[in-house]
């Protein structure tokens, strides 16, 4: 079968977005991980859905499938993507759309300036929630890693984040410790692993490796989690500029049972049509 796709990225973390509304989509991991290989498909970090909503207030259903064809519940580069998709392909004039995602419903908004602003919303710190392996919730937890003691914050945005605090981004051992701790026993469900260096009070310079996809030029979910776990470890206040090596995202988090909202943009690359 041949499906149309539009290719999208937010900063540098990059889609491949199918029109599940006008297109019969059902993919398989294999088709994911085919799609997402960057020699023998299309190439992307995550692959999206946009389907008919499920929720009656809703407006679309979104789903998210990492690189390794799993599907996750959040996204938050994807979301952004989502809604400047669903206007360009006159799918929905809305400035305001719903969606239903795994994780909940979102809210986005198309800003006059031409970025959007998700509402991604409320945390949650709870260890079982996360989920987190530890009996006790702490602002910072203790892991060994290649025979070293590592502290980090830990936190779900719909999809488990760890937050490490670096002194220098660019020397941040991403590619080492990143797979080790996105797959320790104490993620049962695997994680995202953030490492994040604090520039002042509102800002800090982030790299994630991802789950499932390796590391990103950006990840909006994991620049909200290293924004709660910086202000509760009160390193840092909202506002957040957050610099990713794609670009910076706006945070902004009022605090415990508030939701937090991400501002950035999204950009179309190209259309085309795979065969499956
Ligand atoms: N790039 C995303 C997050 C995608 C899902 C993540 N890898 C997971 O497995 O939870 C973002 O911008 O939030």
């Amino acid at each position: 079968m041949a499906l149309k796709f539009t290719k999208m990225h937010g900063l540098g973390n990059d889609f491949v977005v199918f029109d599940g509304v006008r297109q019969n989509v059902s993919l398989t991991p294999e088709n994911v991980r085919r799609i997402a290989d960057r020699h023998f498909g299309i190439g992307c970090d995550q692959v999206l859905i946009v389907e008919p909503p499920i929720s009656w207030n809703a407006d679309f259903r979104y789903r998210i499938f990492n690189a390794d064809g799993g599907e996750v519940a959040q996204c938050g580069n994807g979301a952004r993507c989502f809604a400047r998709f669903v206007r360009d392909q006159g799918l929905c004039d809305k400035d305001e759309i719903v969606v239903d995602t795994d994780a909940g419903q979102l809210r986005l908004v198309h800003r006059s300036d031409g970025l959007v602003t998700v509402n991604m919303g409320i945390p949650k710190h709870a260890p079982a929630e996360i989920p987190l392996d530890i009996a006790d919730e702490a602002v910072s937890y203790e892991v060994v890693l290649d025979g070293n003691a590592w502290s980090f914050g830990a936190v779900s945005m719909g999809n488990p984040h760890a937050v490490l605090r670096v002194d220098d981004i660019d020397h941040a051992p991403v590619e080492r410790l990143g797979p080790l701790l996105e797959r320790h026993p104490i993620f049962p469900e695997r994680a995202n692993i953030g490492f994040a260096q604090v520039v002042d009070r509102h800002r800090i310079k982030l790299r994630v490796f991802e789950r499932g996809s390796g590391e990103t030029l950006a990840c909006g979910s994991g620049a909200c989690a290293a924004t709660v776990v910086g202000i509760e470890q009160d390193e840092i206040e909202s506002p957040v500029q957050v610099d990713l090596p794609g670009g910076s995202l706006y945070i902004a988090w009022e605090g415990r049972g508030r939701p937090v909202f991400m501002t950035g943009p999204a950009v179309c690359v190209f259309e085309g049509e795979i065969e499956l």
